[in-house]
């Protein structure tokens, strides 16, 4: 593509041709960076500027399916955790984005939402309208959602509800491929006692559920770099400069956010620096790794942590950089001794499969190389997998908080955690919010996800080298009702591999090995496998009340100074039960409205806003622009839990296509296969289109 190339370089600025001062200055080019840039830049009478440490990714691989895995360095901060004490002292690679796009632009594209409940808690923590009826709007607002190849929807009953999705930039769809095993796993599910959700999207992010991929129609990328920036790069109000740090914000005596302090990607630190100012606001979008750094090379952070690095003090906020959380994930692997053709490594070793797939994809862009890593999840409520769930919660409910923390923890912080922990005690007693994620695509292997986990971990500046790699320790289990959880999701999946359906399959369990049974026995299979993070780490500017560790007010504001927000997956108080993507789209999107209400003087700080349109006019004298803006907002209740469905399913006349299902005992679709194909018994219980 080199003429789209072209066009888009030509898109960006210099740093010779930058404005002295902008309206807006986003620091940060990554996800919400550009969501925000987008919205902000509708309106031709403001300036914004985004800054960002990385370059625009220009190679077409990087929007191909296979880009779901490569997670490459040369688009990442290639940072490594401290040595995590509780999953015997390795060090974990961190994943932050460094690149125009940031996380949507490297991200494995599986694009789901947590439940109400857990959006729900965030509200409950002290932020009304960041409930999931407030937050609804902003997902559908961010999103469209593709149909599907009718084909695939029919054979394997994908279903979903459209009400999920509005007309955003952001296109979701499920590919025109899953491996057949993957029905035999959703009767399983239902054999064990977790049924299937019609969609997980409208809040019902729990039990079983298809998801989709942010893909377009060709299975191509579907992420804030085209959707959001490219289709305005050519506004001119809106500029973008890649390849620069912000190194920190420099505040007026009365503590208002006044410019950001630039530097040159490459360039000696101590060299020379651009200072460029902010009119109206300075909004943080670098990201869970980069915002507490920013605010902590600034002066806002832990008073002790910024007096060890000479730091001036603006405001202690002992939140910043604390509350770090992710989703700890460890590996599960049975065999199939009877698996079904074709299966994931029917690609590697069966040749006739494999070159139809490569003519399915090149020709069409469909088939089995149109695939990411998946499109089912089971996300666990505790009750589902352990009876004995009430124990578990009031053994939380009675621990020492301040034992199980970090030991930089001050009361603020324990504070927060414990209104955390009420909320989440609830949350593991419930039957409608997951704790564990389990991923499946038909294949015997896949990641337990800790999705509420108690531990938590800090992000804190080099005291000795403000600009180098801050210290990340994500803190993982040393909460040992982590590995009580995880073992728990342990034990689950084995009654799920010996579910009756499953038998077909003749699974064998690989890892951890059927002789490992006793708690210890599997806490030492965690304590060596567990990795801290599948790449959503959040909650290092949290959102929370200040007295409780708090960095960033409902409207997102900055404690303690004027003119500085954050509109990233920092902000986050708890971590959703969900891969992060789709949620920062709405915060993004939520923030952006929250930034635009203020400018008109109107606080944003309704509850339940959820809709706001703006008509602006502008005058313009000799020396400034002035602009007039009547707000109207609209303010629409949500029931968060829909059954509206889209449901396709097998009906017994119509025929299958190639590969999928045509009997076996207790099938019940259609029997008559495609013309070029027919039924042929595998074993009892499956018979395929071949
Ligand atoms: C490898 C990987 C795989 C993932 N897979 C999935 C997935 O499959 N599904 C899913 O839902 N989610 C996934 N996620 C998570 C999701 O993509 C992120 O949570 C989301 O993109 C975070 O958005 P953000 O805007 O908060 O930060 P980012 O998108 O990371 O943006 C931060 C930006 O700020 C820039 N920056 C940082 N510091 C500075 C500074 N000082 N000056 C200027 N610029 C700076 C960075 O270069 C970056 O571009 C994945 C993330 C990663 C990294």
């Amino acid at each position: 593509y080199p003429q789209l190339v072209d066009k888009i370089k030509a898109r960006q600025i210099d740093a010779g041709s930058l404005r002295s001062s902008y309206d807006y200055i986003i620091v940060g080019g990554g996800q919400s960076g550009l969501v925000i840039a987008n919205r902000l830049s509708e309106d031709s009478s403001k300036t914004v500027l985004v800054v960002e440490y990385g370059y625009i990714d220009t190679n077409p691989a990087q929007l191909e399916p296979s880009s779901a895995t490569n997670y490459l360095s040369r688009n990442l901060f290639n940072v490594t955790s401290v040595p995590q004490t509780a999953i015997g002292g390795r060090r974990i690679s961190v994943y932050a984005a460094s690149v125009v796009g940031g996380g949507s632009t490297v991200n494995g594209m599986l694009f789901d939402r947590g439940s109400a409940e857990d959006y729900n808690n965030w509200a409950a923590l002290g932020n009304p309208g960041w409930d999931f009826p407030g937050l609804l709007p902003y997902f559908r607002k961010s999103t469209t959602f593709g149909t599907p190849d009718p084909d695939i929807v029919r054979q394997y009953n994908i279903t979903w509800d459209p009400n999920a999705y509005g007309n955003g930039p952001i296109e979701a769809t499920f590919p025109s491929w899953q491996w057949p095993a993957i029905s035999i796993q959703w009767q399983a599910w239902n054999e064990v006692g977790v049924p299937k959700m019609v969609d997980g999207e409208t809040g019902n992010a729990f039990n079983a559920y298809w998801t989709p991929n942010n893909v377009d129609s060709q299975s191509r990328r579907s992420y804030a770099k085209n959707r959001y920036f490219d289709p305005v790069a050519s506004r001119q109000n809106l500029h973008l400069l890649t390849g620069y740090r912000v190194n920190d914000i420099q505040f007026s005596s009365s503590k208002r956010a006044e410019s950001v302090r630039i530097q040159q990607r490459g360039t000696p630190n101590g060299g020379s620096t651009t200072t460029i100012r902010a009119n109206q606001e300075i909004v943080l979008c670098a990201g869970w790794l980069n915002t507490p750094l920013v605010l902590q090379r600034s002066g806002i952070g832990p008073q002790d942590l910024l007096s060890r690095a000479g730091v001036p003090l603006v405001v202690d906020l002992p939140g910043v950089g604390s509350n770090l959380q992710d989703h700890p994930a460890g590996r599960i692997s049975f065999e199939y001794t009877r698996d079904i053709q074709p299966n994931q490594a029917s690609l590697r070793n069966n040749q006739t499969f494999s070159a139809w797939a490569q003519q399915q994809w090149q020709q069409y862009r469909k088939g089995p190389l149109s695939m990411l890593v998946g499109n089912a999840l089971a996300t666990l409520p505790l009750p589902t997998m352990l009876s004995t769930y009430q124990s578990l919660v009031s053994r939380l409910n009675s621990q020492n908080a301040a034992q199980y923390l970090p030991s930089t923890y001050g009361p603020a912080n324990i504070r927060g955690f414990e209104a955390q922990r009420r909320v989440l005690a609830a949350s593991y007693a419930s039957r409608t919010n997951g704790v564990v994620e389990i991923p499946f695509n038909g294949a015997g292997a896949t990641s337990l996800v800790l999705e509420k986990p108690l531990s938590r971990g800090t992000v804190l500046m080099n005291p000795s080298d403000r600009l180098g790699d801050p210290t990340v320790d994500f803190g993982t289990s040393i909460n040992p009702l982590d590995n009580e959880v995880y073992i728990a999701s342990i034990r689950f999946y084995r009654q799920w591999m010996q579910a009756p359906s499953m038998q077909q399959l003749g699974p064998q369990e690989q890892s951890p090995g059927a002789s490992l049974t006793s708690d210890q026995q599997l806490i030492n299979y965690a304590t060596q496998g567990l990795t801290s993070t599948t790449a959503h780490s959040c909650g290092t500017a949290a959102m929370m009340p200040q007295d409780q560790g708090g960095v960033v007010s409902p409207q997102l504001l900055v404690y303690g100074v004027t003119g500085l927000s954050v509109g990233d997956i920092s902000l986050i108080p708890l971590i959703p039960a969900t891969h992060t993507c789709a949620t920062v789209y709405a915060i993004a999107e939520k923030a952006a409205d929250l930034i635009k209400a203020r400018a008109a003087g109107n606080s944003g700080t309704s509850t339940t806003t959820t809709t706001t349109t703006s008509s602006t006019r502008t005058t313009t004298s000799s020396s400034r622009t002035t602009t007039t803006t009547t707000t109207r907002t609209t303010t629409t209740t949500t029931t968060t839990r829909t059954t509206t469905t889209t449901t396709t399913s097998s009906s017994a006349s119509v025929a299958q296509p190639k590969w999928s299902q045509c009997g076996g005992i207790g099938w019940t679709g259609s029997t008559i296969c495609t013309s070029g194909t027919t039924c042929q018994v595998l074993n009892p219980y499956y018979s395929q289109c071949l």
